[in-house]
């Protein structure tokens, strides 16, 4: 299709040394779209009514009036990464030895006008902003109106049908074009619903676990990948280049299902304008262990090893010997 049809090119998008194939892209009403949230792989569902009331009027104005009066989380950056931080992992009381961190964001409180307005005014070379708040009470009535007039039929036949968890926040992100939240996973299902602007979605499966290299579990940047897309450190992270993916571009009115696990980067497009999304996270639901064990189930494990580990060795640095003396000649 011609750029005018599908609303961005190709030099929008930042250069990654990745093999990628395309997400597929379904009708909302086409039955081969729960043949692949079935099996927890991601679909981009189009023409859907999920977000339809936002879709057809969260301009940023519209957001700037009706948002409310009330403080709304931002981060700042001083370049275009929003790598994600648990900020209850730096300061933990028993703080494991060693862990010093500088975190690579500043979380503030912002009024939603204070925000557009830095937007408004941002020059090449300020820093960046990303507002990422969950809705809740403290947004304007007129917001709520809107939220309760999405298609919750849509999410709630999808959460019945593959016994998802409850739903357990919808978070509003507000981006500014360009900004990348670098590659991580999350241990909920995902319904990403874009409404304004165009998002890069690049998603790894769970098995490409060994190709990611993710921060250990006690780590701020806990499911996030160390490995930097822009510049990876091969030497460091070898089985980098073996790394196999998929993405796809969202524009408004798509939803990307990221399942549980998934790793993905997201990038709002360069010179694409401010972007708009609504995330609705859901618990995983039941676990039922049948073997052989899915891939998800493995890294899981693999999360409570490591935690067992710390709490008993306390030091990190003794995890590594402890394992590879267990391992090595032996398991492998
Ligand atoms: O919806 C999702 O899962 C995304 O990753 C959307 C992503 C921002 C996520 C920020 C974040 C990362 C890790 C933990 C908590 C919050 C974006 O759209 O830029
Ligand atoms: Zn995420």
């Amino acid at each position: 299709m011609c750029a005018e049809k599908i609303g961005w090119d190709s030099s929008q998008l930042r250069k990654y040394d990745l093999h990628l194939d395309e997400i597929p892209r379904l009708h909302y009403e086409d039955p081969k779209v729960d043949e692949f949230m079935q099996k927890n792989q991601p679909v981009l569902i189009t023409g859907s009514k999920l977000v339809k009331p936002a879709e057809e009027k969260w301009t940023l104005d519209y957001l700037e009036k009706n948002l409310g009066k009330s403080n709304h989380t931002v981060f700042v950056s001083r370049n275009h990464k929003f790598k994600y931080f648990d900020e209850k992992k730096i300061y933990n009381k028993n703080n494991l030895k060693g862990v010093e961190f500088t975190p690579p964001t500043k979380r503030v409180d912002m009024k939603i006008t204070d925000f557009m307005k830095k937007l408004r005014e941002w020059k090449r070379g300020d820093e960046r902003l990303y507002l990422q708040q969950p809705l809740n009470s403290t947004v304007g009535s007129t917001i709520v109106e809107d939220y309760l007039k999405f298609d919750w039929h849509f999410v709630a036949e999808k959460k019945n049908k593959y016994h998802w968890g409850e739903l357990t926040s919808n978070v509003l992100f507000i981006s500014m074009e360009g900004n990348v939240t670098p590659c991580h996973y999350d241990e909920q299902q995902n319904l990403f619903a874009q409404i304004l602007g165009y998002k890069r979605c690049i998603l790894f499966a769970p098995d490409q676990f060994e190709c990611l290299y993710p921060h250990p579990v006690y780590h701020p940047h806990d499911r996030q990948s160390m490995v930097d897309f822009e510049r990876p450190d091969y030497t460091k992270y070898p089985k980098f280049k073996n790394l196999k993916g998929c993405e796809t571009v969202v524009g408004p009115g798509d939803v990307l299902y990221i399942p549980i696990y998934w790793w993905h980067h997201v990038e709002s497009l360069m010179r694409g304008g401010p972007t708009v999304t609504v995330n609705f996270w859901y618990k995983g639901g039941p676990t039922n262990l049948e073997y052989p064990l899915q891939d998800h189930q493995k890294v899981s494990i693999m999360r409570n090893v490591e935690k067992m580990l710390l709490e008993v060795l306390q030091d990190p640095k003794e995890v590594g010997p402890l394992l590879r003396t267990m391992v090595l000649g032996r398991y492998c």
